[in-house]
């Protein structure tokens, strides 16, 4: 497995290393060994999430507040998706940071969010199923978020506006700024 730092401290994006041969192909989509080893991070995995999303469909930006945070190990099981992580956390270095990555069945990346971060993705191909890992449960109460197209992070979402699909919820989230202190 090859270990990419990004632009957000604590923030990976992990290529596994694929065994190719005539019956199909094998790949450890997990490793606590190796991950802990190469990442310096040593979550603990509690709760592992699957969605299936049609093209166009735009989920987050998302995070859990205060004890409930929660870092995420993510990955596309089939199709393609923008997968985007938002630094929001106040005393990082690396606050305000955006990074956005193609995730797909085909290049098999993953990439690891750390906790405190904001995160979110598109869908690109006509359907994507998705999957990842968490260290920490669902606590709805808990639940945060930022509007997708804040002002502040200009994020490209590849897709024209009019073609996303976006939940009632994630429509109406406050921006940047309201949703965390400065
Ligand atoms: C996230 C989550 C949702 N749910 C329920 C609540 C709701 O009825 C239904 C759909 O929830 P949502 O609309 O919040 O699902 P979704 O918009 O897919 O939320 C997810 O988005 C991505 C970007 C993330 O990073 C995740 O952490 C999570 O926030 O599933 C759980 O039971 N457990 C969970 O862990």
């Amino acid at each position: 497995m090859k270990v990419n730092k990004t632009e957000i401290e604590g923030c990976f994006i992990m290529e596994p290393t694929v065994f190719e041969d005539k019956r199909g192909y094998f790949f450890e989509s997990f490793n606590q060994e190796k991950f802990e080893t190469l990442t310096g991070a040593k979550p603990f995995f509690v709760q592992d999430n699957e969605s299936f999303s049609s093209k166009g469909v735009l989920r987050g930006l998302h995070f859990q507040k205060g004890e409930h945070a929660q870092a995420k190990l993510v990955r596309v099981l089939d199709g393609e998706v923008l997968d985007v992580a938002v630094d929001i956390r106040p005393n990082s270095k690396t606050f305000g940071k955006v990074v956005s990555t193609l995730l797909s069945s085909n290049n098999k990346k993953q990439m690891f969010i750390p906790r405190g971060c904001a995160h979110g993705f598109v869908t690109l191909s006509d359907t994507a199923k998705f999957s990842y890992k968490c260290d920490n449960f669902y606590n709805a109460a808990s639940e945060g978020g930022i509007i997708y197209n804040d002002p502040t992070f200009n994020i490209d979402w590849i897709l024209e506006s009019e073609d996303l699909i976006i939940s009632e919820k994630d429509k109406f989230l406050p921006v940047f700024k309201e949703a965390v202190p400065h």
